[in-house]
């Protein structure tokens, strides 16, 4: 990748993607309760038949033969039923227990009546009252794809068929390196200072993006001097997988990440990315002697342009990192018209309707301001050369918001 090329946005996102697919970590095994948020490193295969067992679905009796019958027993769940031989007779069933061999009707105890001898006697529905086996899934057949988000769902069912542990890949440990001399960490701006608002911001999204961010391994501001970078950069590096950086990313008097990068022999695998905002970001191999493939991630320092940069390289990162699908974009309506950025894919921060299926584009949008950012569910993606007319389809970029976030 020849210095400074910028490379498409949706090119970008695929190279980022790419990357993180080859460097994909080596799968472990993990208990079902620890395992939500990871992802399925193999297929879910239904080990047994589900229902394993022709189990009842209700409270009643389980029959054979015509009525009135004779009771001869009682299976509750978990228990392990006798066969019904004789026609004629009936055994008292538990909603959950194993229908015996023989019995040929269900019968719902309020539905049911006994006479003075104990008989029983009623109607059995005509839909039939048990679970058959292989009625959920046949023993070998794949359920879930290799890829899969691990969620409470997906946990249940792997129990349901009979699994303690899942085999995952491991979640890619990343660092947040904060450049800045002008930056505060406390109290209001002003006198030349700005609060840095990327430190307190990015771990959250790193997170949701399935990284684990460590509060150790987030460091900053570094001092602007090259010999502080590339000893910040060092000592990342050995706990991350990933690192990312703010700020820096051009060729002022104290952007020191290019230097930085040379020093360490890093190869760029996207040197800017024609996008606006946002630009300047860059992702980059550092090679090591251990043979562990390790990225950098330079975010620009204007901060909705470091989150577009996050959005644009990173998430795709981590989802080649642990196995999963590049994720796609919907398409939704644009509800206004919106304009392009020449060769550049303007990234356009919008809400959704309430159907999900229009967005409207938000306010305050400059790329060092991160007030719409706060206000929007994602961004339209209008491509290079193009614009977007109202009611169009375009591409929409969503924020990895949890549910009632936005609401
Ligand atoms: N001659 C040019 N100058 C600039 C260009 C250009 O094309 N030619 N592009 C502009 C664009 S676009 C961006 S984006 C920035 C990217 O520059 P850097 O990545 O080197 O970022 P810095 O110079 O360090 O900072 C830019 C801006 O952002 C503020 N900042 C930085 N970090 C934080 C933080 N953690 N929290 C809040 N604000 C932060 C910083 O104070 C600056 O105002 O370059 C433009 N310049
Ligand atoms: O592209 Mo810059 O990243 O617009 O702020």
């Amino acid at each position: 990748m020849s210095e400074d090329t910028p490379v498409d946005w949706e090119q970008a996102r695929a190279l980022a993607y790419e990357a993180g697919r080859r460097a994909a970590g080596p799968t472990e095994l993990i208990s079902l309760p620890d395992a939500d948020g990871r992802t399925l490193a193999e297929p879910l295969r239904a080990l047994t038949d589900l229902p394993a067992f022709p189990t009842s679905s209700i409270d009643g009796w389980a029959t054979r033969g015509p009525q009135p019958w004779h009771p001869v027993g009682r299976v509750l769940a978990g228990g392990i039923a006798p066969p019904l031989d004789e026609a004629g007779t009936c055994v008292e069933i538990a909603t959950g227990a194993m229908v015996p061999p023989g019995a040929d009707a269900l019968l719902r105890i309020e539905e049911s009546t006994r006479d003075a001898a104990g008989l029983v006697s009623g109607v059995p529905r005509a839909t039939p009252e048990w679970r058959i086996p292989g009625e959920e899934a046949h023993r070998g057949e794949e359920l879930l794809p290799a890829g899969t988000a691990i969620d409470p769902a997906v946990i249940g069912v792997a129990a349901t068929c009979g699994y303690e542990a899942l085999s995952v890949r491991p979640r890619p440990r990343a660092a947040l390196l904060v450049f800045g001399d002008e930056l505060l960490t406390a109290g209001t701006p002003g006198a030349g200072r700005v609060r840095d608002s990327l430190g307190p911001q990015v771990p959250g999204w790193l997170r949701r993006y399935g990284a684990t961010v460590d509060a150790a391994a987030v460091t900053g501001p570094v001092q602007d001097t090259l010999e502080a970078h590339l000893a910040a950069v060092r000592t990342a590096l050995t706990g991350a997988d990933l690192v990312c950086t703010t700020g820096g990313t051009m060729h002022g008097p104290v952007d020191h990440l290019h230097p930085t990068l040379a020093k360490l022999g890093a190869e760029y695998l996207v040197n800017t990315a024609a996008v606006r905002p946002g630009f300047p970001m860059l992702l980059a191999r550092i090679p090591d002697a251990d043979g562990r493939p390790r990225f950098l991630a330079g975010l620009p320092g204007n901060p909705q342009s470091a989150i577009i940069a996050l959005f644009t390289l990173v998430a795709p990162l981590l989802a080649g990192l642990q196995g999963r699908p590049m994720p796609e974009l919907p398409l939704v309506e644009a509800a206004t018209d919106v304009p392009g950025r020449g060769n550049f894919t303007h990234l356009v921060l919008a809400r959704l309707d309430r159907s999900g299926r229009s967005a409207t584009p938000v306010g305050h949008v400059g790329s060092a301001m991160l007030r719409g950012l706060s206000n929007a569910q994602g961004f339209l993606v209008i491509r290079p050369g193009t614009r977007a007319t109202a009611g169009d389809l375009v591409p929409f970029l969503p924020l990895p918001l949890t549910p009632g976030e936005r609401p």
